[in-house]
């Protein structure tokens, strides 16, 4: 049996990032910057106003008041996107909107609510000091400065940024296209009826899903029985769409373990035993000639999502170009006390819960669910956290403080 640590350096050695492209900037949504971005330009590009008022000298507002406003001349109007040149002389104002360029020798911006607004001549209530509502060019950001770094992901935000600095593309690693693959002869699609002995194929969604959720395009194949020809004509046509393939099931020692069977033909694929629970029979290695990384997981349910969040997560963050940092960890104290096989590590499912309780050497407790079969999937379904008991350790007592994996997005 191989330890975690090696079988995920296998698996992050199988993976490359994907090599880098252009892309239009909608469509390079979701993927992560393979470069970074440096504005050519300073935002604001000129001074321009934050109101909808008057550009004034300061000077010549300094003694309004309420009762005895300054009466001003407008000279200009000057709207967004106005590109004209205008100056303004003492004892002048122009009336200006939001975004607008400031005129020659302004000073300030007198909100429009200052005044009685006024077209021709407008008398100003208040005084505004040296720049009031004033927006200085660079002052969001300066020319030749980085914006965006490599390795973010291209959000809402991000494309909002590149196309402010006047990009239209974006070179990126993209989203890697994983096609998610179930295998064994009992499944059925739902809703469709099952007779006795036969399952609805859950493991091709939840795995799909997964994979959406890491930021990543799945692709859900669906499953195939337990035909090795069959299987492998199946394979050959995902190969096409495929940056990665993850298979569940057939991976143990049943004699239908078609997985393996044609793997080991097909392919450079090699299986193990992993010490750890669930998810002890793993594969890994590349298909065909074009090499492409497959991971094949186990078919308990339990064992292919708890699998996927340790091995599949990290090769997609390292193909996104992403570092594949292990899965953050809180030490919490355990409400209930735990079993666990000897000589393998578990990933128990747990709802951990934060307590705030700073007397504590943690403010959080975890509970461990009762139902920790591999396939009980309900259980899973209920939790948030995995306690990760190590190999040596068959029980650990209430209170006891472990470290406990937070499941991303499920709060
Ligand atoms: N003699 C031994 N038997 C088993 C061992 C062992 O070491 N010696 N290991 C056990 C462990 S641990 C696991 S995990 C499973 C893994 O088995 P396979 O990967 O070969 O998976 P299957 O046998 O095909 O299925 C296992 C289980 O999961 C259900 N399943 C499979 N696919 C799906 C799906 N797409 N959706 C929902 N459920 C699925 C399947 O019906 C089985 O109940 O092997 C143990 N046995
Ligand atoms: O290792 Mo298996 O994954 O326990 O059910």
């Amino acid at each position: 049996m191989r330890t975690v640590e090696q079988h995920l350096a296998e698996v992050l050695d199988l993976v490359r990032p994907l090599e880098p492209i252009e892309l239009d900037l909608l469509r390079a949504q979701g993927g992560v910057l393979a470069e970074p971005v440096v504005s050519q330009v300073s935002l604001p590009q000129v001074d321009n106003s934050a109101m909808d008022g008057y550009a004034v000298r300061v000077a010549d507002v300094a003694a309004a008041t309420e009762d005895d406003p300054v009466h001003l001349p407008v000279i200009a109007d000057i709207a967004a996107g106005d590109t004209a040149t205008h100056a303004l002389r003492d004892g002048l104002c122009a009336r200006i909107m939001t975004g607008a360029p400031l005129p020659a020798h302004a000073q300030a911006v007198v909100p429009v609510e200052w005044t009685d607004g006024g077209q021709a001549r407008v008398a100003i209530r208040r005084p505004a000091p040296t720049g009031n509502a004033i927006r200085r060019s660079g002052e969001d950001i300066e020319a030749g400065t980085t914006v965006l770094r490599r390795g973010m992901r291209v959000g809402a935000a991000e494309i909002g940024v590149l196309a402010a600095v006047g990009r239209d593309t974006a070179l990126v690693h993209p989203r890697p296209r994983v096609v998610v693959l179930g295998t064994g002869a009992e499944l059925v699609d739902p809703p469709n009826p099952l007779r006795p002995g036969q399952i609805w194929d859950s493991n091709s969604y939840a795995l799909t899903a997964a994979v959406t959720e890491a930021g990543c395009v799945g692709y859900r194949y669906g499953f195939v029985g337990d035909d090795p020809r069959s299987f492998m004509d199946t394979l050959e046509d995902v190969l096409l769409q495929a940056d990665l393939v993850v298979t569940t099931g057939g991976v143990s020692m049943g004699a239908y373990d078609i997985v393996k069977e044609v793997l080991s033909q097909y392919g450079t694929v090699t299986f193990d035993r992993v010490a750890m629970q669930p998810g002890m029979p793993q594969g890994l290695g590349t298909i065909s000639e074009s090499k492409v990384p497959i991971l094949t997981l186990p078919g308990n349910p339990v064992s292919a999502y708890v699998s996927f969040y340790l091995f599949v997560l990290p090769a997609l963050r390292r193909m996104q170009g992403l570092s594949p940092e292990p899965p953050t960890t809180v030490r919490a104290h355990l409400a209930s006390p735990v079993t666990s096989p000897q000589g393998r590590r578990s990933y128990l499912r747990a709802v951990l819960e934060y307590r705030g309780d700073t007397a504590q050497k943690s403010a959080y407790t975890v509970e461990a669910v009762s139902r920790q079969g591999s396939h009980q999937l309900s259980a899973l379904a209920e939790t948030n956290a995995l306690v990760v008991v190590p190999e040596q350790i068959t029980e650990l007592p209430a209170g006891s403080l472990v470290e406990t994996i937070a499941l991303p997005g499920r709060e």
